[in-house]
């Protein structure tokens, strides 16, 4: 299978309603330029601020929710596939920062609340997500249109597990939805991308909203959204400024890989492996 995918890195401003018109038109713009796959950054609804997250939370299940109404119309409108960057999303008096992924039909077909929430202390700089949010409670992958596809929220493409249980499942793609700071961003956020892919041979995705220099803001992004293939190799990418990145990607590539380096076959199951506890959701 062979599709466009496009990354939407835009920027993101304090007015929700805005946010929401504006998505729309860069999901317009994909599309029309033959995008199966759009996806969209963390927090494109609202700034990542955690003095204002909590005014801008929807809920997803009442089906009362702006953001996602928009991308249902959105992915019904253009016949794709969507992975809705994150929203915040209020759910039995908790607030979690949530992915959907909304199919051709305008459903939603998968639901993942990030898993890892980043609590980070660096001198002159601390941050807890874990303040604000709850954690999700399990893995995310989902048979699309566009292939099986596994999610991660930002803070997740840390822990290799995640991604090593995604290609367990058969996953050809992981969509990694983040909002990467300049502390650690330019040193990590590639080379995390880089090696998810290689370590599972599949094709890692990730969607970051853009900076915004002139805003006050107590988190600053790094932008630099990217595709990334197999071997590691960059097929995509753009610096930190709003941008739609566009890449193809080719499944086919997959089975190549992994026929001239089968690093399933090579590993070594009689010393180490993952225990997965998780439901199989
Ligand atoms: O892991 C990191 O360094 C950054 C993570 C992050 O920015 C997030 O999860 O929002």
């Amino acid at each position: 299978m062979q599709f466009k995918i496009a990354l939407c890195q835009m920027l993101v401003s304090p007015i929700k309603e805005n946010n929401i018109s504006h998505a729309r038109s860069l999901i317009r713009g994909a599309a029309e330029k033959g995008s199966k796959l759009v996806v969209l950054p963390e927090m494109w609804c609202c700034p990542y601020s955690m003095k204002t997250l909590r005014d801008h939370a929807e809920d997803i299940e009442a089906k009362s929710s702006p953001s996602i109404s928009m991308l249902s119309e959105a992915a019904a409108y253009h016949k794709i596939t969507i992975v809705g960057g994150s929203i915040p999303e209020k759910s039995g008096g908790k607030l979690f920062n949530t992915c959907c992924v909304l199919g051709p039909d305008g459903e939603i077909k998968a639901k993942h609340r990030k898993l890892h929430l980043f609590d980070m202390d660096l001198p002159g700089e601390s941050f807890r997500e874990s303040d604000t949010f709850a954690y999700g409670d399990g893995p995310t992958i989902v048979d699309t249109e566009v292939g099986k596809i596994g999610i991660g929220i930002c803070h997740d493409i840390r822990f290799p597990e995640l991604s090593i249980l995604y290609r367990l499942r058969g996953a050809h793609l992981i969509c990694f939805p983040g909002a990467f700071n300049m502390s650690t961003g330019e040193l990590l956020w590639e080379l995390m991308q880089r090696s998810r892919a290689v370590d599972n041979q599949l094709f890692v995705a990730a969607c970051s909203p853009a900076r915004d220099p002139d805003v006050n803001s107590d988190y600053m992004i790094w932008g630099h959204s990217s595709l990334v293939g197999p071997f590691g190799e960059i097929i995509a990418t753009t610096g930190h400024e709003e941008d739609v990145v566009i890449g193809e990607i080719d499944y086919s590539i997959l089975q190549t890989r992994r026929e001239n380096l089968p690093l399933e076959k090579q590993k070594r199951g009689d010393i180490y492996q993952l225990i997965d506890h998780s439901s199989g959701k």
